[in-house]
């Protein structure tokens, strides 16, 4: 029996990709560089911020200066306009709330930057009481490491046979198979259903009554 979910946030329990797109495209504009389409920014999210400008950037601009750069224009903005557009998906609060009730343990490991990981969580499932919020956070490395899924497996204090991850992109199914999870894609986040297979994790849910199910039946 599982008794420990642990969610991503960006593509998994948030749609965030519009505000993460126009926070970047403000960047990107007020230093004269070209912007992308909300859609391009479906693959460049993933692996933190810095990993989303410097894919952002053009080729040959890619610099850690340059990063470091757009990093300092993009967070006051995405501070403040973080959930303009952002929205869960469809069934997310009715799923985490049905698992509360069942007694399961909740949280969120995230390499979203860890003020707006905490701000995003409490503005948009304030009832939820979650064993661990965890974004990208200093001296601790980023997913698809398992240390973030480790530790939290450890605040739980269940075994890792009791404990599954879910998230929508390659990061996440890797970061379930190094921690040795049950690992869940869901493929209504930000990447392709294809790019989940690949990886072939335990389940592929399409809706969140697909997750209930199949911790009804684990
Ligand atoms: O900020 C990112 O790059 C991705 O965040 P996530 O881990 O919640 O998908």
């Amino acid at each position: 029996m599982k008794r420990l979910a642990i969610f991503d946030l960006d593509g998994t329990l948030l749609d965030t990709i519009a505000d993460l797109a126009a926070a970047t495209n403000h960047a990107l504009s007020q230093f004269g560089y070209p912007t992308h389409t909300t859609d391009e920014y479906r693959f460049f999210v993933g692996n933190g911020i810095n990993k989303l400008f410097e894919r952002a950037l053009p080729e040959g601009e890619k610099s850690q200066q340059n990063v470091l750069k757009i990093r300092g224009s993009f967070i006051p903005y995405y501070n403040m306009h973080n959930a303009d557009l952002s929205r869960p998906y469809l069934g997310i609060e009715a799923l985490l709330g049905t698992l509360q009730q069942n007694g399961m343990q909740l949280a969120v490991a995230s390499n979203k930057y860890q003020e707006a990981t905490t701000k995003l969580i409490r503005q948009y499932f304030p009832s939820v009481r979650f064993t661990a919020v965890f974004g990208q956070r200093e001296g601790v490395p980023s997913k698809p490491d398992p240390q973030v899924i480790n530790e939290i497996i450890r605040l739980a204090n269940v075994k890792k046979e009791e404990t599954v991850y879910a998230g929508d992109s390659c990061v996440d199914m890797q970061t379930g198979k190094n921690a040795g999870v049950t690992t869940i894609g869901v493929s209504w986040g930000f990447r392709p259903r294809a790019e989940l297979e690949a990886y072939s994790p335990d389940l592929i849910a399409d809706r969140c009554e697909d997750i209930l199910r199949f911790l009804q039946q684990e």
